[in-house]
């Protein structure tokens, strides 16, 4: 249940997304479930396709490195440290033709970790893996990133 003052995670990403990363709204990128730990996103095949009909590669690595961003808003002070990524690898496990739904999480024990060294250094570094499945459940790709929690100057 939410109201205009308190909205869901995921719409205040979705907003976000459009405001500050606005080619990955573009490609339809969408949050779908957003709360500390725990982030999933969709993105449409339709508009992504590429030479030999199926999804993009860019889109596929959008999706999943996404999640990053979103999982940092709701788990982390975002209003004293923003989430940047420094190095990401994505394996390309199957052709995706239907929409994609990626997913990660992060550990109770790994945020607070996170959090407490962002406090004393202004920074912490993090990996999140994400996995991302086709509309029959079949991983089509995973990604593991080095993110970084960084105190704004
Ligand atoms: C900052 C760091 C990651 C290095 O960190 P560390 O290894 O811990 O090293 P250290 O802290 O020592 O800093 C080293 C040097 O860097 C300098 N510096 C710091 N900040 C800034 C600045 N803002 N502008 C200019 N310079 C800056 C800093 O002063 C220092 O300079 P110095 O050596 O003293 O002269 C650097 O490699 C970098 O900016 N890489 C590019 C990252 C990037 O562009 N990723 C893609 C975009 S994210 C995205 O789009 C996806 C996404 C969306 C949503 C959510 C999540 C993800």
């Amino acid at each position: 249940m939410s109201d205009v003052r308190n909205p869901p995670i995921a719409e205040v990403v979705n907003s976000a997304l459009e405001q500050t990363i606005p080619v990955a709204h573009r490609m339809g990128v969408h949050a779908e479930e957003v709360r500390r730990g725990y982030a999933a996103a969709t993105v449409p095949v339709e508009g992504n396709g590429n030479h030999f009909g199926v999804m993009y590669a860019g889109v596929l690595f959008t999706v999943g490195e996404i999640l990053g961003g979103a999982i940092a808003v709701a788990s982390f002070d975002t209003v004293r440290f923003y989430p940047l990524v420094k190095d990401l690898r994505i394996v390309f496990r199957k052709p995706a033709t239907t929409a994609v739904r990626a997913q990660a999480t992060l550990d109770d024990a790994e945020i607070d970790r996170i959090a407490a060294e962002a406090a004393a250094n202004g920074k912490a570094d993090f990996t999140l893996r994400a996995v991302l499945s086709d509309a029959d459940g079949v991983i089509v790709a995973e990604t593991e990133g080095l993110y970084q929690l960084r105190a704004h100057q």
